[in-house]
């Protein structure tokens, strides 16, 4: 297999803005994938996967090439040019490195490789924390899962369309996809494909959200004509989703801090056929203080450190930072004890996170439930979902009922 100057330069190129600019990965691979029209969509392809593995194996592979950070641009193609050996492809001649032979780049390889935070290209702070909370066992699987690639997941959305209508037009244009168990709403693409450029996605007949991310508004068990609020809503992938199971019957109130993120959950709503959807941006207590005892479902989808999630953006490894962890389970506790009182008696709250640390998950749950407002909970269940045990994201969910009698 030849690598292709053009493609190679576009990698190089956008792993500079990553690493040197601070940009976000998934930005940077959208913008690097509209640099050639000629591209097809294994070209395309090339692109995206390789800077993602870059930006994955950052640690592992600047420790084989030798080189540390800032990377100038010579670093950087050191660093490919171990990409491109441990995946097979010769290490293109019209850019000679020297120093980095073959051999010794496996050798290296093998040897770094002994150590977990290396041969998982994680930071050893975030090796640590991942032991301590989930076991040494556990932890060693659900990195290496979190490792892989992620797959591209689509949820059907009910409001336009049917699962097995939107399949077949995906297979009319060759995007062959296949049904999840227990899954309603969920297709799997088998293989990569930019869905966002079909009309289907332009018409509004799905939304890219991963499996277990779908579990939640399920899980939240909303029915149509209930007043439903979404706390922590952001660009509104869960919003979306319990619109459909509403059926656009009654009120869904999305709530967030910031202003931007709502805005494209209302482009997004807009698109989906979403018109139960109220928008709050919570710039007040007022707000909370207004909604008091009054819904029958609440979502706290809560600001978490995101390790579930690192399939999808192994940028985190290297933008998270521990103090940041330590500070979001502050706001984790917060928002559980604020948002809470949303809930009327009966009603039901489901706290997520898209996390695996008990520390994020489980343990606010059971330091909730010793809280005042807590007290006022009965726990029904939860689930722990880890990426090595589902192959998708991992996921936290618990589902929380407020008593009809306060004790
Ligand atoms: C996990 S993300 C939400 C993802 C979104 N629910 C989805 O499914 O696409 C958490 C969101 O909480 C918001 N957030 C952070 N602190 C908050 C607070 N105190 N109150 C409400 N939202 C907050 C963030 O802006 C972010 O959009």
């Amino acid at each position: 297999m030849r690598l292709h100057r053009n493609l190679v330069y576009t990698t190089i190129d956008a792993l500079n803005a990553i690493f040197n600019e601070g940009e976000y990965a998934d930005k940077v691979v959208a913008r690097s994938l509209k640099k050639d029209k000629r591209w097809g969509s294994s070209d395309r392809k090339f692109v995206a996967e390789t800077i993602y593995e870059i930006v994955r194996w950052k640690r592992l592979y600047a420790e084989i090439a030798e080189v540390k950070e800032p990377f100038d641009r010579d670093n950087l193609w050191r660093m490919f040019s171990v990409w491109a050996v441990l995946r097979g492809y010769p290490i293109p001649d019209w850019r000679q490195l020297e120093g980095t032979p073959e051999r010794k780049i496996k050798g290296r390889f093998d040897e770094l490789s002994k150590v977990r935070a290396l041969k998982e290209s994680i930071p050893d702070w975030m090796d640590e924390l991942g032991a301590k909370e989930l076991g040494e066992k556990v932890w060693a699987t659900e990195i290496a899962a979190q490792n892989q690639p992620a797959k591209v997941i689509l949820r059907v959305n009910t409001l336009k369309t049917t699962r097995e209508v939107l399949r077949a037009i995906l297979m009319d244009l060759d995007i062959d996809t296949e049904t999840l168990k227990n899954q309603p709403d969920a297709l799997v693409l088998k293989e990569r494909a930019n869905v966002f450029l079909t009309d289907a996605f332009k018409q509004g007949f799905f939304e890219v959200q991963d499996a277990n991310s779908q579990l939640v508004a399920a899980f939240l068990d909303v029915k149509p004509g209930m007043r439903v609020v979404d706390t922590c809503a952001g660009a509104g992938g869960k919003t979306l989703h319990i619109a459909a199971l509403m059926e656009n019957k009654g009120q869904l109130i999305a709530m967030d801090l910031y202003e931007s993120k709502l805005k494209q959950l209302k482009i997004r709503a807009k698109r989906d056929g979403a018109f139960n959807i109220e928008y709050r941006i919570i710039d007040s207590t007022k707000i909370i203080k207004k909604l008091h005892e009054k819904a029958d479902r609440v979502l706290i989808d809560a600001p978490c450190s995101g390790l579930g999630v690192l399939k999808r953006n192994p940028d985190a490894k290297w933008k998270l930072q521990p103090e940041f962890i330590d500070n979001i389970r502050k706001v984790q506790s917060e928002v559980l004890e604020s948002y809470s009182k949303i809930v009327k008696p009966g009603g039901k709250l489901v706290y997520a996170t898209c996390s695996v640390l008990p520390s994020e998950n489980q343990d606010q749950v059971a330091r909730f439930l010793t809280t005042d407002i807590g007290k006022q909970f009965n726990f029904i269940k939860d689930q722990k979902i880890l990426a090595s045990e589902s192959g998708f994201d991992g996921f936290y969910m618990a589902l929380l009922e407020r008593k009809e009698q306060k004790d």
